[in-house]
């Protein structure tokens, strides 16, 4: 098989590739941290396409603290959007498909239904505006690209929603959750799972695809899953956003709708519960 070369290689879903190229045996998977691979310094990046001259590019990598970003604008420019810039002109050079990920923060989040990947984008953080940009910027410079918006990853890797709630419960008695911003919770392995399957079938569908897990979630919801599911004892008690206050606005509701992925790679999406019910199993277990 020919080099797939993953950006971001050491973040939450860089690391769940790496469990998904185990698990399918591709050996062919390069994963490149943020010193062997910096998206952001086009000398970085040359130097990975003539070592690898990849058929595949993942983009895994980017600048990913949402309410820094409010303040670390031009940084998180530089790398959701300059970076992935980057990335698209040397795909384009190399003749390598360039599968991104982004996210549902493109949009507003007032939708009545499920967001498709036509309907209007409208980021309400610069988070948001970053990954919009980078978006843009791919669209611009190649025709062979993926982009998959997904929303509220975890996995047993890196820092999530999942694992942080597994350590709060187990050292307070009594947590708030934010209960009136609906979406739904992905398992970064299902979405890793998935972005394999587009290369594996040679997949020629470019464009943009919304992923998640089936279902949807508050906060609150996805809190109570993972302590019934954990069986830790803790009272939850569900809040509006106006009494959590962060530095960046959240869309209020980012439920996606999946058909045209579910079409396109004639899959079945697990339903969120499920795939939380086996991190779960794999975080105690570990
Ligand atoms: N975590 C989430 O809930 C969501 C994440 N996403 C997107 O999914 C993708 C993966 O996210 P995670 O793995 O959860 O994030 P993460 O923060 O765990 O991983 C991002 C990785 O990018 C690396 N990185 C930062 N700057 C870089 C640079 N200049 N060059 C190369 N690498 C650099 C970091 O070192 C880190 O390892 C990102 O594009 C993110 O925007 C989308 C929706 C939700």
């Amino acid at each position: 098989m020919k080099n797939i070369v993953i950006f971001g290689g050491s973040g939450q879903l860089g690391s769940c590739f790496k469990q998904v190229a185990e698990n399918e045996g591709i050996t062919t998977m390069h994963f490149l941290s943020s010193a062997e691979g910096d998206i952001a310094d086009v000398e970085s990046l040359k130097s990975a396409f003539q070592k690898y001259e990849p058929a595949y590019i993942i983009n895994c990598a980017a600048y990913t603290a949402v309410d820094k970003a409010e303040d670390e604008t031009e940084l998180a420019a530089k790398i959701n959007t300059t970076g992935v810039e980057n990335l698209a002109k040397l795909a384009a050079e190399y003749g390598s498909t360039l599968i991104h990920i982004s996210t549902d923060f493109v949009f507003e989040g007032n939708s009545p239904l499920p967001l498709k990947e036509d309907d209007e984008t409208k980021p309400v953080n610069v988070y948001g505006q970053t990954k919009l940009d980078g978006e843009k910027a791919i669209q611009a410079n190649t025709d062979k690209y993926f982009i998959l918006r997904t929303s509220w990853l975890y996995s047993e890797y890196g820092n999530n929603f999942a694992k942080t709630m597994l350590k709060l419960g187990s050292e307070r008695d009594e947590l708030k959750i934010i209960a009136d911003q609906v979406g739904t919770p992905t398992y970064a392995i299902d979405l890793a799972f998935t972005v394999v399957q587009l290369i594996l079938t040679e997949s020629t569908a470019y464009g943009i695809y919304h992923y998640s897990n089936e279902g949807v979630a508050s906060w609150y919801d996805f809190a109570k899953a993972i302590f019934t599911l954990a069986e830790t004892p803790v009272k939850t008690l569900p809040i509006p956003t106006s009494e959590y206050k962060t530095k960046a606005t959240r869309p209020a509701y980012s439920v996606m709708d999946k058909s045209k992925i579910k079409a396109a790679l004639g899959i079945e999406i697990p339903y969120w519960r499920d795939s939380l019910h086996i991190c779960i199993n794999r975080l105690l277990n570990n």
